[in-house]
């Protein structure tokens, strides 16, 4: 069974006599949702992460329910004695992966994210594009329940930031939970599921999700299945809208980032459903499909 992390009355300073950098916050972190964390320089979001992610302990309040968790740090030790592939495949060991599964999985995330050709250079070695590609893999290559994602764009290419959007909508498809903070406010834009500020040491949820569902670039697939079935699941669940058109014809409406994956796991259903064709949504589509129930079963 997948756990909820929950946070209760938390609150977190440095040192005895301190600020409270952060104070009562209440989270829960529900299997297979998207949740942004925002707020101004320096009010607590890394700090708020690094409890999330289990390797920093609140002064006060409780967290409960902690799933297998992984963390991409805002700064990532490089000058650790190892080559890329040689610490991955360690992390991967200690996450429990035998030998042989860890190795594979190294090999696996360095190639996505365009970094095959560092595998056997030191760490030491890497530049910061490279090392950031590492510290992202480490994170992913267990496939963790949660993964909490503290800046993890920041220095990459533009490929690997696409391929860190994609391996995000696979965690949540997967039904893990995602926690990040960025700086770019275009980041996976209209996909999070709940986005919540940090101002002052108070954490708080943002309403205003209408606007961000229909913010950012979104698809629509159109697919057939058997004229009967309910959409697959998982293809339901990464959609911001899921329209009938016709007897066996659906419109799937999902942000850009998770396309692919979408495409995927349509083709993966059983039965596999056909995909007809892919388009870029209009904003006004997003929008009415977003707020019109009678026409759509929105997941957001
Ligand atoms: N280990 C620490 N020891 C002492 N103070 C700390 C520590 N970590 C963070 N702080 C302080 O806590 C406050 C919040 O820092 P934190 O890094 O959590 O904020 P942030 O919102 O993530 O900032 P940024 O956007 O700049 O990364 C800051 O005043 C910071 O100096």
């Amino acid at each position: 069974m997948k756990r909820e992390l929950r946070l209760e009355g938390v609150g977190r300073r440095y040192g005895i006599h301190g600020p409270w950098v952060l104070r009562g916050a209440d989270l829960d972190v529900t299997p297979g949702t998207l949740i942004r964390v925002e707020g101004p320089n320096g009010t607590g979001k890394s700090t708020l992460l690094r409890l999330l992610a289990g390797i920093d302990a609140p002064t006060e309040g409780r967290i409960t329910g902690r799933p297998r968790t992984a963390y991409v740090p805002e700064r990532f030790p490089a000058a650790l004695p190892f080559t890329a592939s040689g610490y991955l495949t360690h992390l991967g060991a200690v996450h429990g992966l035998t030998r042989t599964a860890a190795a594979r999985a190294a090999d696996e995330w360095l190639e996505r994210l365009g970094a095959a050709g560092y595998a056997r250079t030191p760490l030491s070695e890497l530049s910061k594009g490279s090392s950031q590609k590492v510290a992202v893999a480490q994170a992913l290559l267990a496939e963790p329940e949660l993964l909490v994602l503290d800046e993890a764009w920041t220095g990459l290419d533009a490929a690997a930031r696409a391929e860190l959007e994609r391996a995000v909508a696979e965690r949540t498809a997967a039904g893990a939970a995602v926690v990040f903070v960025d700086h770019d406010p275009r980041r996976l834009s209209g996909v999070p599921d709940a986005t919540y500020t940090v101002i002052a040491g108070s954490l708080n949820r943002r309403t205003d999700s209408v606007t961000s569902v229909v913010s950012g670039p979104h698809v629509v697939v159109e697919a057939e299945g058997p004229p009967d079935a309910e959409p697959p699941a998982e293809a339901a669940g990464l959609s911001t809208s899921v329209r009938r058109t016709a007897p066996g014809t659906t419109h799937f409406t999902v942000p850009e980032s998770h396309s692919d994956v979408l495409l995927r796991s349509l083709l993966g259903a059983r039965p596999p459903w056909h995909v007809v064709r892919v388009s870029r949504a209009h904003p006004q589509d997003a929008a009415e499909s977003a707020v019109d129930p009678l026409h759509t079963e929105s997941r957001r």
